[in-house]
């Protein structure tokens, strides 16, 4: 079956349609990346959102579950220059199958470098993928909001709470792998019952959408992190620094890949980073915060870190979870589950 994706100026790229469900709307954003599809399409920061791979050819090395971010295909839709089209050996789902099993659809055989040509030129734009039978019709995008339920999980002595925006399942993991017991609670859980929690430290998680969403939070978010160690992750990063009376404004098309570079500001060290996200925060708005910049980012020199002059605070926009990615940032959780042990901050990296 014919299909395609419209952008709202009109243009539209024709491809072959995958799956039954035949109609779909999201924010367009492409992926540069050459393999993580499966943590792509897991990751609840892309909720909404329609990926389109730069890779020319995707589902190669099958889906498997072991590898999801979290429960379900976030994405609203996935666009490909070419997808793998067999069945795999042993317990391989195939991507098209399993994309067609929870009716995310898809469009393969698209001209993705056309596109993301078009994408970079006219910005993140709102589209829908439909097929010849269903025309594009006018839509609005629908807000998700992240809801969890309280999660435990690892048996370490330090207790570290994550709030939880739509967070990835390999940030749980990298807490776990550095001793921790983490317990994962909804972003507008309640002070008091935050602290019957008995927490060492938190992490602000990654999460889907605008940052400026939760400002009916930011009072209860900043009065945790004047009182307890906070490591922010590129939707928490964000939330921190708006919270301390920062700004945040969107890129025209965003980061969203596993080799963007990042330098720490201090040492002049280059490291290569996964990065998935449209915000970022202005730099000229964090002069009376108490951030200063820890990461810079190398090609377009906007914010990827901060540390607070005066709290236990440190916040990054890229994702040092990796999944997918350069692992080279997991120094970021053991600084600091370093400084939660002693209440003061440690930074191997300043
Ligand atoms: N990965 C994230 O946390 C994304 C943060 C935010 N939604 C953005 O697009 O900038």
């Amino acid at each position: 079956m014919k299909g395609c994706i419209t952008l709202t100026n009109g243009n539209s790229f024709a491809g072959e349609w995958l799956g039954d469900n035949q109609y779909s709307a999201g924010e367009v954003v492409f992926y540069t990346g050459m393999t993580g599809y499966e943590q792509v399409l897991t990751d609840p920061s892309y909720q909404g959102q329609i990926v389109v791979f730069s890779y020319p050819f995707i589902g190669n090395y099958g889906f498997q579950p072991e590898s999801m971010e979290s429960a379900k295909i976030q994405v609203s839709g996935v666009i490909m220059a070419e997808c793998f089209p067999f069945q795999l050996e042993g317990d391989r789902h195939s991507l098209v199958a399993y994309l067609n099993e929870k009716q995310i659809p898809a469009l393969t055989n698209v001209d993705t470098r056309a596109l993301i040509q078009q994408i970079r030129k006219e910005g993140s734009v709102p589209a829908v993928m439909h097929t010849e039978s269903i025309t594009a019709d006018s839509f609005q995008l629908e807000e998700c909001w992240p809801r969890t339920a309280v999660k435990k999980a690892g048996t370490g002595d330090m207790h570290i709470v994550l709030i939880d925006f739509g967070y990835k399942k390999s940030i749980v993991n990298s807490l776990v792998n550095e001793g921790c017991s983490v317990t994962v609670v909804p972003f507008d859980t309640e002070m008091s019952d935050i602290e019957k929690l008995n927490p060492d430290g938190f992490v602000f998680s990654n999460g889907a959408g605008d940052p400026m969403r939760f400002s009916s939070y930011f009072h209860r978010y900043k009065n945790i992190a004047t009182r307890y160690p906070v490591l922010g992750i590129c939707l928490g990063h964000q939330i921190l620094a708006l919270a301390f009376g920062g700004e945040t404004m969107k890129l025209k098309f965003g980061h969203r890949g596993a080799n963007h570079p990042v330098m720490n500001v201090k040492t002049g060290k280059v490291s290569m980073s996964s990065q998935n996200h449209s915000y970022v925060v202005k730099k000229e708005s964090l002069k009376s915060t108490g951030f200063n910049i820890w990461f810079e980012n190398v090609n377009d020199k906007s914010v990827e870190g901060l540390v607070h002059s005066q709290y236990e605070i440190s916040s990054v926009q890229f994702h040092p979870e990796a999944a997918p990615g350069p692992q080279e940032h997991a120094q970021i959780f053991q600084d600091f589950i370093k400084t939660v042990q002693h209440k003061e901050k440690v930074r191997s990296y300043a």
